[in-house]
């Protein structure tokens, strides 16, 4: 399988290489040059595997059953604090929770950066390199890839955060691990300015080969390739491919509602996308009238969704725009200068008909978590429940339809949110318990380009040497 940019410049190439790459050299992001698609016989084939088999198949299909899959698999989702990694968790007669955080950093970044993490090491051994990653993060991504990267010998990772705008247990996931190949920065500036400031270290064409930049955003395709698998074991489970499903996503950078697109791409019978979003919709407001312009982000009982630019929005604009990667760089390249996505009518009807977008505002997210609560559901963390609103207001209109929620933390990384709703503060795992004693480490640092590369080139000097 090969893979090729968004916006139509860059060389090809394979799995490997674009896990190493992350962003395409033209500023795009990479995509399969053709879908895989199973057949209905493929797909019942896969029902009742444990869920590391099933991951190891999907991961195959994108190219990357070079490396040792089901081995890494197994590891990967080994430690998860579920027997079943993934649980569907019934809350009424036709929403199921799919919970994606029973791994160690509690949110569901940890179902594709577990795999990532060995994913680097494998090909970084076998090709003798190093690497630089560089992640921006408005909470989960961070602490997950810094879990996933600790202490290997081929990585040195650098993480952007908004100052003051993660929960405290998301800042203190990243903070206190002081491993000598961690470095944390907290940016004075907003999740979108620090994935400007990440993209913008890709597009320096010198720093990117000079550093060896690699990343674990989900501009890397292999994280969208590794979230897949959840949606497939869900809708297997509920009776695809003999039965449709909805699937039901609170989503910031669209990279998990993404995975189920491709899940659908392959084969598998999902009627709609339902986007959930906290005040900043952006994406809520594409759906509902054409209009993708970015304001400035707002902070949320949602921190992890406080995000404005969704960078794999541009993914699925490439497949409306039929695969055109010129119609796609411009558009982008209109969108940055202009604030507005000029997304043609067309291509924005073919969006509807299969996406639903709904926005919660904080009120909103309180009275759902109080709702799941106080009726026996479900405790969720607020972005779960900015889900299960969605999922409750915009379900398919066929009552047969099941919808999956995807739960994406556990209701412990926000305890104040939760607290405040129900009354209950969540208490976290043993493993995490004394997560508020332990030291923290990290930089507070202007969000301009060059203060941020010359900390990313100091630290990976001082590991080097
Ligand atoms: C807990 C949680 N829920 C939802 C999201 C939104 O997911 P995505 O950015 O893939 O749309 C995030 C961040 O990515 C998150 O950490
Ligand atoms: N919500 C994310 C933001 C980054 O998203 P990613 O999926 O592109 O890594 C976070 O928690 O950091």
């Amino acid at each position: 399988m090969r893979y090729i940019s968004t916006r139509g410049q860059a060389a090809p190439r394979d799995f490997e290489a674009v896990l190493l790459a992350g962003l395409a050299e033209d500023g795009g992001l990479f995509v399969p040059e053709t879908w895989p698609v199973l057949s209905a016989a493929e797909w019942r084939a896969m029902r009742g595997l444990p869920y590391p088999a099933l991951a190891a198949r999907i991961l195959a299909l994108f190219g990357a059953g070079e490396m040792p899959l089901r081995a890494m698999c197994d590891e990967a989702y080994g430690g998860f604090g579920h027997p079943a990694v993934v649980p569907l968790v019934q809350l009424d007669h036709r929403c199921f929770a799919l919970e994606l955080f029973h791994g160690p950093t509690l949110a569901f970044k940890d179902m594709a950066l577990q795999l990532l993490g060995r994913m680097f090491d494998h090909v970084l051994d076998k090709r003798g390199e190093r690497v630089t990653i560089v992640g921006a993060t408005s909470g989960d991504t961070g602490s997950a890839a810094i879990e996933a990267c600790r202490d290997r010998s081929a990585i040195d990772i650098v993480i952007l955060h908004p100052e003051g705008r993660t929960s405290e247990v998301q800042r203190r996931q990243m903070t206190s691990v002081l491993a000598p190949n961690v470095r944390n920065i907290a940016v004075k500036g907003d999740f979108d300015a620090c994935q400007d400031l990440v993209k913008a270290m890709f597009n320096d064409a010198p720093f990117r080969t000079e550093m060896r930049l690699s990343a674990v955003n989900s501009i890397n395709w292999a994280r969208i390739a590794a979230q897949v698998p959840y949606y497939a074991a869900a809708a297997l489970a509920l009776g695809a491919p003999d039965r449709e499903v909805a699937v039901s996503v609170p989503t910031g950078n669209f990279g998990n509602v993404l995975a189920a697109w491709v899940a659908r791409r392959m084969g598998l019978p999902i009627s709609h996308f339902i986007i959930g979003s906290n005040r900043n919709d952006i994406l809520a407001r594409f759906l509902a009238s054409n209009d993708m312009s970015a304001q400035p982000v707002e902070p949320s009982l949602s921190p992890s969704m406080d995000i404005q630019v969704s960078s794999n929005f541009e993914r699925l604009l490439f497949e409306l725009l039929g695969r055109d990667g010129a119609a796609t760089a411009d558009t982008m390249t209109r969108f940055r200068a202009e604030g507005r996505m000029p997304v043609p009518d067309a291509a924005w009807r073919e969006a509807t008909a299969l996406f639903r977008g709904f926005t919660l505002d904080d009120a909103g997210t309180l009275s759902e978590i109080r709702h799941l609560w106080t009726t026996g559901q479900y405790l969720a963390d607020p972005h779960t429940a900015v889900g299960t609103a969605a999922a409750r207001a915009l379900a398919p209109e066929d009552a047969a339809i099941p919808v999956i929620v995807a739960a994406t933390a556990h209701p412990a990384k926000f305890p104040d949110a939760v607290e405040r709703a129900t009354g209950i503060r969540p208490p976290l795992p043993a493993r995490l318990a004394d997560l508020y004693q332990r030291e923290e480490r990290f930089d507070v640092l202007p969000g301009d380009l060059g203060t941020i590369e010359a900390a990313v080139r100091a630290h990976a000097r001082r590991n080097a040497a």
